[in-house]
């Protein structure tokens, strides 16, 4: 649904020396599927507004193309893009609500501005928006008097307003309380699904991207470092920047903090409902396992339950170097930390 091809964007320095230039968006590749919501992480000025401003062209790349729905608005003439543009409804961070007027005038407004509906068409899709966010209950109030969260529900309706494909997302929870993110983000998860909607989010907060999407990547200074599926990603990262975001949310366990004791450290890692099993319990029942519990961590990706644990390995009734595979049919992973047991065997009857 969205397609970004070798993106690039320069911003000239103040003098405008291109030596000085600014390379927001270095080459980015990137494809969206109909219905899926994919996120964009990355810190703070690593190209994320780029790349959002880029894909309505709010903001002209230098080089490369953008397809949204088979079309490449980069070659349209204005009118014609203009016309695109309302296949494309964005959120934004601060909200951008025009305060003069209410709750359903700022729904109506993208209506009026399209001027392809009557007025009691727009007045009823104005009461399916707000009945659809919740908010039919306040479609009189001033943004003025209005939450933040309630601020957010409108920009989300306003945005529907022209019957979008694509919902473009920018830092839209940023602004809010946790507890209000959760509502928002639950919200554009029932939307999408309900409408079956295309949403593309820039968000530097890692629990948006679990909470609510279905792929990730992540831009780290205008290039796209690492993309995959939410729950690889987060199991699996593999590049320094998305271990560091991880790191940085809670979302990874402490591998450099071995314990002195020098027994081995094993990860678990249950996806599914076997997160929810007792599994040190079974593995003492079934293994003899025993073991000192160092750090565990249950989650949702999307839903979907994730317990990891990290324990330090103290004997077990069969070979340590088996125990991943008893852990394996039970379905769930499990990894040694540091220097895997067998390993640290070989190595010390090589030493001796
Ligand atoms: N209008 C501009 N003129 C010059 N440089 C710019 C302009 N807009 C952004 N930049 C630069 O481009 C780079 C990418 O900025 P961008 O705002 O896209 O990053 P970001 O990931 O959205 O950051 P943040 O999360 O802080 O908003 C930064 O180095 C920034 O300083």
């Amino acid at each position: 649904m969205i397609e970004l091809l070798s993106l690039t964007k320069r911003y000239a320095s103040r003098r405008g020396a291109p030596a000085a230039a600014t390379l927001a968006l270095d080459q980015v590749t990137l494809n969206v599927q109909a219905g899926e919501i994919f996120g964009v992480i990355g810190r703070s000025g690593a190209g994320k507004s780029t790349l959002i401003r880029c894909i309505n062209l709010l903001e002209r790349p230098d080089e490369g193309s953008v397809r949204v729905g088979g079309v490449d608005l980069t070659t349209l003439p204005p009118r014609a893009l203009q016309q695109q543009r309302q296949r494309i409804g964005m959120v934004f961070q601060h909200f951008n609500l025009l305060q003069s007027r209410t709750v359903a005038g700022n729904v109506r407004f993208p209506m009026e501005l399209a001027g392809q509906r009557s007025a009691a068409e727009m007045d009823a899709r104005v009461d399916e928006l707000l009945a659809l966010v919740g908010l039919s209950e306040l479609r009189d109030r001033h943004p003025s008097q209005l939450s933040g969260g309630q601020k957010q529900r409108v920009g989300i309706a306003r945005a529907l307003a022209n019957d979008p494909e694509v919902l473009l997302c920018d830092e839209a929870t940023s602004a809010l309380d946790p507890e209000t993110t959760e509502q928002i983000l639950a919200l554009l998860g029932d939307i999408s699904r309900r409408l079956r909607l295309t949403i593309l989010l820039i968000t530097h907060e890692m629990h948006v991207i679990h909470a609510l999407c279905d792929r990730v990547a992540v831009l780290e200074r205008g290039h796209i470092v690492e993309q995959g599926p939410v729950i690889d990603v987060f199991l699996h990262p593999q590049h320094a920047t998305t271990r560091a975001l991880l790191a940085g949310a809670g979302f990874l366990l402490d591998e450099g903090d071995s314990p002195a004791s020098g027994h081995p450290v094993l990860q678990l890692t249950a996806v599914g409902e076997v997160a929810r099993l007792p599994l040190l319990d079974t593995l003492r029942q079934s293994a003899g396992l025993r073991v000192n519990l160092l750090e565990g961590r249950l989650t949702r990706l999307k839903g979907v339950p994730v317990a990891r644990l990290r324990a330090e390995v103290l004997g077990a009734a069969l070979p340590l170097a088996e125990l991943p595979a008893v852990v394996a049919a039970l379905g769930a992973q499990a990894r040694w930390l540091g220097v895997a047991p067998a390993a640290a065997q070989a190595a010390e009857e090589v030493g001796a």
